[in-house]
């Protein structure tokens, strides 16, 4: 859906992206990562012909982006940081004025409105003005605006980050919906935790240039350590040695009665552990599987390692 080479895009003398390829499929919902000043907005801009770049290739859709910006704008939606309404007006009022701007069928824009402010929840705050909305309501409403027109692609841009944990689980669901919709989806954001819930690939911009590109389950096959905590009925120092001496074991960690254990080795760990733990005379009170985070690795890119 979105093919692009080798993208440069330079401010004066500080070369934002140095060169950076990627592509994203059909249906997908990409997660572009990086710190902030990274250039997750300028590429946004530049992929949704808002900015100007100095050199590479952006297919979007079969389509050159360059020839053809005006027709691939009409099938894009883009939700940007901080999106601006006009605070007098009230949400159906915006989303009227939004309609007609557009070009939507003026005999359909009663009906899409109905529709837009059931997805994103906003039926009954409709004939309230914008300027009493939440930050969530009115993140609510931008997306709503973005997905007017139905677009093939939509760009959200950090859509998320100033929105408490209900604010944000409301808003991935409706993200998610839109991905059942055939809703192509690039999306920038901080949180790392709501890209693990909703993004099927990542990418990490660091430094100009793209450190790691992932279908997400096979970043965390290949990059997430499997970590077991174990709690035992006392003091487990004894435990250490023969539990070092099998090959899966990595490193282990004690304090008293807790034993946090790191493995190189799942599929051998997962056959083994259990049975060479049920050989110690001290009784298991708990034991649990912890997964290192994303947020492990993205540390970990952007530290160089
Ligand atoms: N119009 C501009 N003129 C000059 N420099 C710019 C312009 N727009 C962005 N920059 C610079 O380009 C770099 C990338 O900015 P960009 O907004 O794309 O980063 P970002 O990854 O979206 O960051 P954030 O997460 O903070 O929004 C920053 O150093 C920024 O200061």
């Amino acid at each position: 859906m979105i093919q692009v080479k080798n993208l440069q895009k330079q401010f004066g003398k500080h070369e934002v992206l140095k060169g950076i390829d990627f592509s994203i499929q059909p249906g997908e919902i990409y997660g572009f990562l990086g710190q902030n000043g990274a250039g997750k907005t300028t590429t946004m801009n530049i992929l949704t012909g808002l900015t100007s770049y100095r050199e590479g290739e952006i297919i979007i859709d079969g389509l050159p982006l360059q020839s053809n910006i005006e027709k691939l704008q009409k099938i894009i939606g883009y939700l940007p940081e901080d999106p601006q309404f006009y605070p007098y007006m009230k949400g159906i009022e915006y989303l009227e004025y939004i309609g007609k701007i557009s070009g939507y069928p003026r005999e359909d824009i009663d009906q899409r409105n109905r529709e837009l402010l059931q997805l994103v929840d906003l039926t009954e705050a409709a004939s309230r003005k914008i300027g009493g909305y939440s930050r969530g309501m009115r993140q609510r409403l931008g997306l709503a605006v973005s997905v007017y027109n139905r677009p093939k692609i939509l760009f959200l841009d950090e859509p998320s980050s100033a929105l408490d944990p209900q604010g944000r689980r409301e808003l991935l669901d409706i993200i998610l919906g839109l991905k059942d919709e055939k809703t192509t989806i690039f999306l920038s954001t901080h949180i790392l935790s709501d890209v693990e819930k909703i993004c099927d690939r990542i990418a990490i911009l660091h430094e100009g240039t793209i450190h790691l590109e992932e279908r997400l389950e096979v970043l965390q096959e290949r990059y997430l350590q499997p970590v077991y905590e174990i709690q035992w009925e006392g003091n487990c120092s004894a435990l250490k040695e023969p539990l070092l001496q099998q090959s899966w074991v990595d490193k282990i960690n004690i304090n008293n009665n807790h034993m946090t254990l790191y493995v190189h080795d799942r599929k051998k760990a997962q056959g083994k552990l259990l049975e060479v733990l049920s050989e110690f005379s001290l009784p298991m009170i708990s034991l649990s599987l912890k997964r290192s985070s994303l947020e492990d690795i993205f540390v970990k890119v952007v530290n160089g390692k």
